[in-house]
């Protein structure tokens, strides 16, 4: 869905991208050590930037009037001026209406994206190399799983093919076994995973599984495409209160969202919220409501879901 109304278009002066930008967040990093060492190798911390980002693509032309248009194709702004930060122990939500551009910056960040980005994208200073491909686990919105495998074989298979081959099997397994707990899964490890046709592990624990296949490898910066979609709001928080616990032992998590509850909103430390491709808010969660108040934003009743309130925003449904 492509969204034609007008919505409030902020300076980039004027966006909000976080004042404290260089404070790293405390890390579990610095005291207990990681519950996934991946066979004793410790993380390697990455802070993702990126700056001043647009992505534009060819699409065809629309007839206007019923005519023809002339230019077979068109230019169609998929990305403008978004800029954000991400650190080692903090977790950033992108927020935004349907079709807001959320899987697409997502993409970007995972160096997935075809074609040419304009603007910066650096991995603790560096640009996207293979070294950080491995780094780097990506969850996507439609994952695929064998419906016939248990969690288990799902999990340990996902290990025998992309653990490196210097470990050993025993290595490999102790790993799936250290996911499998950190993830909470296992009282359905021996359950099959299903699909359409066959009943098999609950929506939440799919999406476990899921993230359990990136996280074998240990990585340092994990993205997720909406990890929450199509879950009850309980059994969201709780794969957020994991991806939350998997930032705060070192990693940097990046996750898109659709429409969060105000308790998950307030675990995210960040957020960046997006319309028609263009950022309206990137900075600290707990400074949202100030900044809007401070450009004369402010939600119609007391205890607003903030989400709800920027969601409204990007929709532009408040305007000056
Ligand atoms: N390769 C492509 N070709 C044409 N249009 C595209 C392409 N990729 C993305 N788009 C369009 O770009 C816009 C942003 O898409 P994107 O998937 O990033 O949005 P989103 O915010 O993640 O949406 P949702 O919440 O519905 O998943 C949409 O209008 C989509 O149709």
């Amino acid at each position: 869905m492509k969204n034609t109304t007008a919505h409030v278009k902020l300076p980039s002066s004027a966006t909000n991208t976080s004042r404290d930008d260089e404070t790293p967040f405390p890390t579990q990093n610095q005291s207990p050590p990681s519950q996934l060492p991946l066979a004793r190798e410790s993380l390697r911390p990455i802070t993702l930037r990126f700056e001043d980002l647009a992505y534009t693509i060819k699409s065809p032309s629309e007839e206007e009037n019923g005519l023809i248009s002339p230019k077979p194709y068109t230019d169609r702004i998929l990305l403008n001026g978004v800029s954000g930060v991400v650190r080692p122990g903090e977790l950033l939500a992108m927020l935004g209406p349907s079709g807001s551009g959320k899987t697409t910056l997502l993409t970007a960040l995972a160096g997935r994206l075809p074609g040419k980005i304009s603007g910066s994208i650096t991995y603790s200073g560096q640009p996207f190399t293979s070294s950080i491909k491995r780094k780097t686990g990506f969850v996507t919105q439609d994952d695929v799983l064998y419906q016939h495998l248990t969690v288990i074989e799902t999990l340990t298979y996902a290990a025998l093919l992309r653990l490196p081959k210097n470990l050993t099997h025993e290595e490999k397994i102790e790993q799936v076994e250290l996911i499998i707990t950190e993830l909470g899964l296992s009282n359905c490890r021996d359950s099959i995973v299903g699909g359409p046709l066959i009943r098999g592990v609950s929506g939440g624990e799919r999406k476990r599984v899921s993230i359990g296949q990136e996280m074998l490898v240990n990585p340092s910066l994990l993205l997720l495409d909406e990890p929450t979609s199509g879950l009850d709001s309980t059994t969201a928080l709780r794969i957020m209160s994991t991806l939350k616990a998997l930032a705060r032992e070192g990693r940097s998590v990046v996750t898109t969202i659709h429409q969060p509850s105000s308790r998950l909103y307030w675990m995210f430390d960040k957020v960046v919220v997006l319309s028609d491709g263009c950022p309206i808010y990137s900075g600290q969660t707990g400074q949202v409501m100030e900044y809007f108040s401070s450009i004369g934003h402010v939600p119609g009743f007391n205890f607003m879901n903030p989400a709800d309130f920027l969601l409204d925003l990007a929709n532009g449904n408040y305007r000056l």
